[in-house]
């Protein structure tokens, strides 16, 4: 569903560069621009794919309000992420094609129960008629995002620092157990003569 011209027209957001399934753009944040790499996971899950949901820091899961399946696979993505990854990643369940209200096979109540039994935001729009609405969907997305990942590396860099901590610790008391069991040093003897010394 993401398309080249989905953030034209938005001073955020600028030259949204597409290579097979990826796309990449900057955003500006707090005055700094910052990186984003949006990857298109469809059509399915797939181990590759399955990795790159558990290290995303935003996700959105997008389903076709006329299409039953599309929610299925939705859930399937959500159950995954629900097992594999820990913490509260923005996702964000975006049904596509309201236009086709007539044509829906998606009650909407089931959406709202699944949203409310992964906690995860939801809404409905048609790109067809106007990318406006998820052009302001994606850019509070993008911002929850990098919130996310602030924490994300600062868990990662307080947990790397207890480990460093505890492993000092341990370390020292091994050094001071090996040299507990070891045999008292005996003193090197003291050279006084250096005419059979080589240097190398
Ligand atoms: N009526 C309608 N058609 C849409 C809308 N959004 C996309 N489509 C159409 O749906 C089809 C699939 O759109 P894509 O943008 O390829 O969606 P996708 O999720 O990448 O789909 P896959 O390529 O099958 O993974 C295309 O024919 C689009 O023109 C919409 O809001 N309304």
């Amino acid at each position: 569903m993401l398309k080249e011209n989905l953030f034209t027209g938005n001073d955020k957001m600028t030259a949204l560069e597409k290579s097979n399934c990826s796309y990449q753009m900057m955003f500006r944040y707090e005055d700094a621009a910052v990186k984003v790499e949006i990857l298109d996971c469809s059509p399915g899950l797939d181990s590759s794919n399955c990795r790159h949901l558990e290290v995303a820091d935003a996700l959105v899961i997008v389903y076709s309000i006329v299409d039953r399946d599309s929610l299925k696979a939705a859930k399937t993505v959500l159950e995954h992420l629900n097992k594999r990854v820990h913490g509260a990643i923005p996702v964000l369940l975006l049904g596509n094609k309201t236009d086709l209200e007539h044509a829906r096979q998606v009650a909407r109540d089931d959406v709202t129960l699944l949203a409310h039994q992964f906690k995860c935001s939801h809404c409905e729009v048609s790109a067809a008629e106007s990318f406006s609405p998820v052009n302001s969907i994606m850019q509070q997305l993008l911002e929850d995002g990098i919130q996310f990942r602030r924490t994300r590396v600062g868990q990662v860099k307080r947990r790397k620092s207890i480990f460093e901590n505890v492993s000092r610790r341990l370390g020292s008391v091994f050094r001071r157990k090996s040299l507990e069991g070891s045999p008292p040093k005996r003193k090197a003897p003291h050279v006084t003569n250096n005419i059979n010394r080589r240097s190398v």
